[in-house]
């Protein structure tokens, strides 16, 4: 497959991806694909910093309203205007992303995985045709109010020959081809350089070049799976000049771009992103594209040069993804536990959200348990705190999606037990932001955060316009709920994406008590508040704090 774009939809949001350089595949039911599992060793002493044959990746981040579920609380008489969006919700602080595929993208699936706790629905661009993406974002959309085949990982045994092509073949591809989307793949690889499959899952050698193909050995056995990165290296080193050049936003990604801000989708993720140019130029188009909707753009972390110009990334963008999937293809793979949790607290303290991304439960694509390596990762993650965790092949083409999501759910709720409970952690200290308009809000925010936690309330209510309260609220990982009141439909599914936010839409009158009261009944009814709960309650208009005895 070619350039792609990924959409999530958000079970209230939908992400979008960038395009990467991939192999593609063979029709379905040519190369036959069986499904166990090939060990590989990963050699990282040839850890030189590392750019890959893909170009970008765009994934798009898409999101629509919450799902609405039956609500555990009967409605009562003041939330009957309440508007349907805002559905039913946990108090389970960590988001959870979830990619869909055929795995899940019919209706009674979908709706589980909201009930199951899905907050955003991820659709990757990269796979399935317009029609289906369409498709997926309606049902998510009803829901909040035919299948694509997916066996097509191929095994490659020692000393096999194959051939990488860039040509396009149009129906069946001959026997041991791979279809490689980087037209500069036959001019830039050398004979005699090593062609990496996903970081190691299969390596080659490159023994000819015949024009559009190229011959290869496998050198270490392994599968190639749909969508896998190729990197070479040459004398021990990566080869990246080209890549370095090539577009980080294609033509087919403006193409599905284009689409989602047609469907409305929540978010936008990029794929590959170099510097902050690309995020910047996004924004401008969509800003101009559509005046009414406002598209939030997420950056994916999944090359070298994102990692040097970090930064300057996560500022410009609306959010971020540790892509630990590529990032691993292009940095020694024992260096991704330290650079995740600097990209994490890097965007705690910018306040972006963060998504930690890719086989968090990999091996429950086959098997029903995750493995305790697998627990120890995701546990670490909802330590560091991480605004979300993301679900790609488990929940797009495993055999257990709903299994997957529901062990991600146990562990993030256990987890922040842990730590709410605890002494174990030390509390995050912040440079202040700097943004002046901003720095009595985030003073704001920060003391109300530190009085809920000191009076042990048991939550907090925050009226936001643009969301930025709201996101600087969940900046100080309080512990109690935050629930988050703005009258913008758009800004409440956005909000979804954020570490313990859980947001409604409602109108706001200029009455500042009704509002409240209407607010507090709003919860009363649902069961997230009752009688005697102390609420800490603060406004982007009023820039005050005021302490409730709920009635
Ligand atoms: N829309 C889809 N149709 C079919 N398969 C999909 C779809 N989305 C995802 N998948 C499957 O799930 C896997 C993991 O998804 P993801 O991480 O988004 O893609 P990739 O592996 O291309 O980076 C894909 O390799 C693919 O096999
Ligand atoms: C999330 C990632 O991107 P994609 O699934 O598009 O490869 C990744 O590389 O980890
Ligand atoms: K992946
Ligand atoms: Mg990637």
């Amino acid at each position: 497959m070619a350039h792609s774009l990924q959409f999530s939809i958000s079970t209230p949001s939908t992400p979008f991806r960038t395009i990467s350089k991939r192999i593609a595949f063979a029709p379905k039911g040519y190369i036959h694909i069986p499904k166990h599992r090939v060990k590989l060793s990963v050699r990282s002493e040839v850890a030189s910093p590392a750019s890959s044959v893909s170009v970008s990746n765009t994934a798009a981040l898409h999101t629509t309203p919450f799902p609405v579920l039956p609500s555990f609380a009967e409605p009562s008489r003041e939330t009957e205007a309440e508007p349907k969006v805002n559905g039913l919700r946990g108090t389970q602080r960590t988001k959870l992303v979830c990619t869909i595929g055929p795995a899940t993208c019919g209706l009674d699936e979908l709706e589980e995985m909201a009930a199951g706790g899905m907050s955003v629905a991820r659709i990757n661009m990269c796979h399935g045709e317009r029609e289906w993406h369409r498709s997926v974002i309606e049902r998510v959309r009803r829901i909040n109010q035919e299948k694509v085949p997916y066996d097509t990982s191929i095994v490659f045994q020692d000393a096999d020959m194959w051939t990488f092509s860039v040509r396009s073949f149009n129906s069946i591809l001959p026997k041991h081809t791979v279809r490689v989307n980087y037209d500069g793949f036959a001019e830039d690889v050398k004979v005699g350089d090593e062609i990496v499959v996903d970081g190691g899952m299969a390596r080659f050698e490159v023994i000819e070049k015949i024009g559009p193909d190229v011959k290869c050995r496998c050198t270490d056995p392994g599968l190639l799976l749909p969508g896998a990165n190729l990197t070479f290296w040459r004398d021990g080193r990566l080869v990246q000049e080209r890549n370095a050049m090539l577009p980080t936003l294609s033509s087919k990604d403006w193409l599905d771009i284009d689409f989602g801000i047609a469907e409305g989708v929540d978010f936008f993720a990029v794929s590959f992103v170099k510097s902050a140019e690309v995020i910047n130029n996004l924004r401008s188009y969509i800003a101009a594209r559509s005046c009414d909707s406002n598209i939030a753009v997420i950056a994916k972390i999944e090359t070298v040069e994102s990692l040097k110009n970090l930064e300057e990334i996560v500022q410009a963008s609306d959010g971020v993804m540790v892509a630990r999937g590529d990032l691993g293809a292009q940095i020694p793979l024992e260096q991704v536990p330290s650079v995740q949790e600097k990209i994490v607290m890097l965007c705690r303290q910018l306040h972006k959200p963060v998504i930690v991304a890719s086989q968090l439960l990999e091996s429950m694509i086959q098997y029903p348990i995750p493995t305790r390596a697998e627990v120890a990762d995701v546990s670490e993650a909802v330590r560091q705190q991480a605004d979300a965790l993301m679900l790609s092949g488990e929940s797009a083409m495993g055999q257990y999606p709903h299994k997957a999501l529901s062990v991600l759910t146990s562990i993030s709720i256990r987890m922040e037990q842990w730590w709410r409970e605890g002494t174990h952690h030390q509390r995050m200290t912040f440079p202040d932001i700097n943004f002046s308009p901003y720095s009595i809000n985030e003073e704001l925010c920060n003391a109300a955060a530190k009085m809920a936690n000191k009076l042990g309330a048991d939550a907090l209510l925050v009226y936001t316009t643009t969301g930025h309260m709201a996101s600087l609220l969940s900046r100080c990982r309080p512990t109690c709920p935050i629930f988050a009141f703005t009258p913008s439909m758009s800004v409440m599914r956005r909000m979804n994406l954020h570490w313990g936010l859980i947001p409604f839409c409602l109108n706001v009158s200029d009455d500042v008590e009704s509002n409240l009261n209407s607010s507090i009944s709003l919860l009363k009814a649902r069961g997230l508040i009752k009688s005697g709960d102390t609420v800490v309650f603060i406004s982007d208009t009023l820039q005050t704090i005021q302490v409730i005895n709920v009635p």
